[in-house]
């Protein structure tokens, strides 16, 4: 389902950080607690119901996937807002999925992200936009990406699937391509995971699908016919095709996702100053377009959360 049949309302997720860009890339990419938890507040108070959460090194700005690393912003987040807590399972793509799955399993929140297949994850072009970067960790972060294979094998996904599922925690179903809402469907037949499934489809992605129109077309199409009512459909793009896609899903009714983790700008060639920015014009697109964004709680309605 979507919009139409969520009373004109569109779930907006802002994923506020992120593992995928680095600190000399913008010096609006929140690293620190405080930078993450003043971000996701005012991202939340902004418009966004849906707060998908990674941690860094307040030092050097790596992805930090320790339990420890998510309890110097949880606590405010959640005391400060009543947005809907989603954290990574993704974390970075060289880390092992028992790795991953730590602070998930820790918190048990309302959502997590779960990634539905393994594929190559192409950063490796950003290095010739940038000269020169503050931390070697930067370079070898996206010339490794060249041999990088972001492993979700069905096992990897069990895994995730049975350390979460307990703790009453649904997830946002990040599929790259259309083998990922397959994948999702052969979960579905097991009953290994319930309806209704949050899928987010990720767009523009080197190693996934394109950007291009079609492509998301095709992947909405895809998940029409394998998922009927059964979905929620979300979309994010990557770099500077967030806008453009969101815009179009919009249009059709489906749920964005925004924030500094999938792109760093706010228009062509304009670095974006926060995600709260990011969120601000997402919502003036969505009330262009005559829908309204939802609330943390019309996003627990929609999705079944456990609240
Ligand atoms: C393209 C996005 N970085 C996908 C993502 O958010 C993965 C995750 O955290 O599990
Ligand atoms: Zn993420």
């Amino acid at each position: 389902s979507n919009a139409f049949d969520q009373g004109g309302k569109v779930i907006v997720t802002c994923a506020i950080t992120g593992a995928i860009h680095t600190p000399s890339m913008t010096p609006y990419l929140p690293i620190t607690p405080d930078e993450i938890a003043k971000e996701a507040i005012d991202a939340t108070n902004a418009g966004a119901s849906i707060l998908h959460l990674h941690a860094r090194n307040p030092e050097t700005g790596q992805p930090d996937q320790s339990p420890e690393g998510f309890s110097q912003f949880l606590p405010r987040i959640k005391h400060s807002t009543d947005a809907v807590i989603n954290i990574t399972t993704g974390g970075s793509p060289y880390m092992s999925v028992e790795e991953r799955v730590r602070p998930a399993a820790t918190y048990q929140p309302e959502l997590a992200s779960l990634n539905m297949g393994s594929m190559n994850f192409g950063l490796y072009p950003l290095l010739s936009k940038y000269k020169s970067f503050k931390h070697d960790w930067e370079r070898e972060h996206l010339e490794g990406s060249r041999d990088l294979v972001f492993r979700n094998s069905f096992k990897d996904i069990e895994y995730v699937l049975e350390t979460c599922y307990g703790n009453g925690t649904r997830f946002e179903f990040e599929c790259y391509d259309t083998s990922h809402l397959y994948n999702l469907a052969h979960f579905a037949d097991r009953g290994l995971v319930k309806a209704p499934f949050f899928v987010q489809s990720v767009f523009g992605l080197l190693g996934g699908i394109g950007p291009h129109p079609d492509d998301v077309m095709h992947m909405k199409r895809t998940a029409d016919r394998l998922f009927g009512d059964d979905y929620r459909w979300s979309v994010l793009g990557a770099g500077s095709n967030q806008f453009r896609i969101a815009t179009q899903a919009a249009d059709m009714g489906g749920n964005v996702r925004v924030g500094l983790e999938d792109s760093i700008w706010i228009g062509k060639g304009e670095l974006a100053i926060s995600n709260a920015a990011q969120v601000l014009k997402m919502r003036s697109i969505v009330e262009g377009l005559g829908f309204s964004v939802a609330t943390p709680n019309e996003a627990r309605e929609i999705l079944s959360l456990k609240g």
